[in-house]
């Protein structure tokens, strides 16, 4: 959903981007500062046990992310490599933001099984992509709303761990969903 966003979203990430590139910030180099603020997040959590700080650093790693790939198309230097780079870190960033909910007191097993949720997802885009079938898009729930379900489980759980644990249900089933959906995507474009 929130990657139909992505044109809204460039008058606000632009301009930013533009500066980033003025004073010598390259794309490659934000998308590692969106991997290095995302291990700064779990550290943060792991010390505080409270994820009102680490929200503040995911917000900017999250902002990271969007602004690498537009610092990378305005220095024309968009490629393969920097596609490769920044979905990979993705996934490692994926992986802790949502396993820092089991220092906050959600099941152990429930939080890895989101985590394969999470990467089933993006793994199911990629081999759709190898596959010729566009995925981007497709699904209730990608990366842009996980990251806004994460922020805001971070935000609430020290305030009211009960709605923290409804989001975090919410979360779950949405990204069940979001894989059948793209495992259904891709298996209908394919004679059986
Ligand atoms: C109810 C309240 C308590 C709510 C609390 C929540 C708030 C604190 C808000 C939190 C916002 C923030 C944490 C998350 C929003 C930012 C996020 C939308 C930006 C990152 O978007 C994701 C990015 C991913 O696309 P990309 O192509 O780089 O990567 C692909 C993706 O990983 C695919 O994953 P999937 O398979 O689809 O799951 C992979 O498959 C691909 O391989 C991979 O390439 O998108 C980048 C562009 C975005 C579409 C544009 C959105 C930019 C934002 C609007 C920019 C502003 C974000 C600010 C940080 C928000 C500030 C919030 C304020 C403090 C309230
Ligand atoms: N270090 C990077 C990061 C990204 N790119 C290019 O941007 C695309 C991703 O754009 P987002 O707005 O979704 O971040 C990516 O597919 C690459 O083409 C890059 O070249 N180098
Ligand atoms: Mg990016
Ligand atoms: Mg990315």
């Amino acid at each position: 959903m929130i990657t139909r966003l992505r044109k809204e979203s460039k008058k606000l990430i632009s301009p930013i981007a533009s500066a980033l590139i003025r004073v010598g910030f390259t794309a490659n180099a934000m998308t590692l500062t969106g991997l290095a603020l995302a291990v700064v997040f779990l550290l943060v959590v792991w010390a505080t046990r409270n994820a009102f700080y680490g929200v503040a650093l995911l917000i900017v790693s999250s902002l990271a992310d969007a602004l690498d790939g537009e610092i990378a198309r305005l220095s024309g230097k968009a490629g393969p490599f920097g596609s490769f780079l920044d979905s990979s870190l993705d996934r490692i960033e994926d992986t802790i933001f949502i396993s820092s909910f089991a220092l906050l007191g959600f099941q152990p097993l429930l939080v890895s099984l989101l985590v394969g949720l999470s990467l089933s997802i993006s793994y199911l885009r990629a081999k759709a992509e190898s596959l010729g079938v566009k995925a981007e898009g497709k699904g209730i729930i990608e990366r842009g709303e996980r990251l806004i379900f994460v922020a805001a489980i971070l935000l609430v759980s020290p305030l009211s761990f009960e709605v923290a644990t409804v989001l975090f249900y919410a979360l779950f089933v949405l990204s069940a969903v979001t894989v059948v959906q793209r495992f259904l995507l891709v298996s209908s474009a394919f004679p059986k």
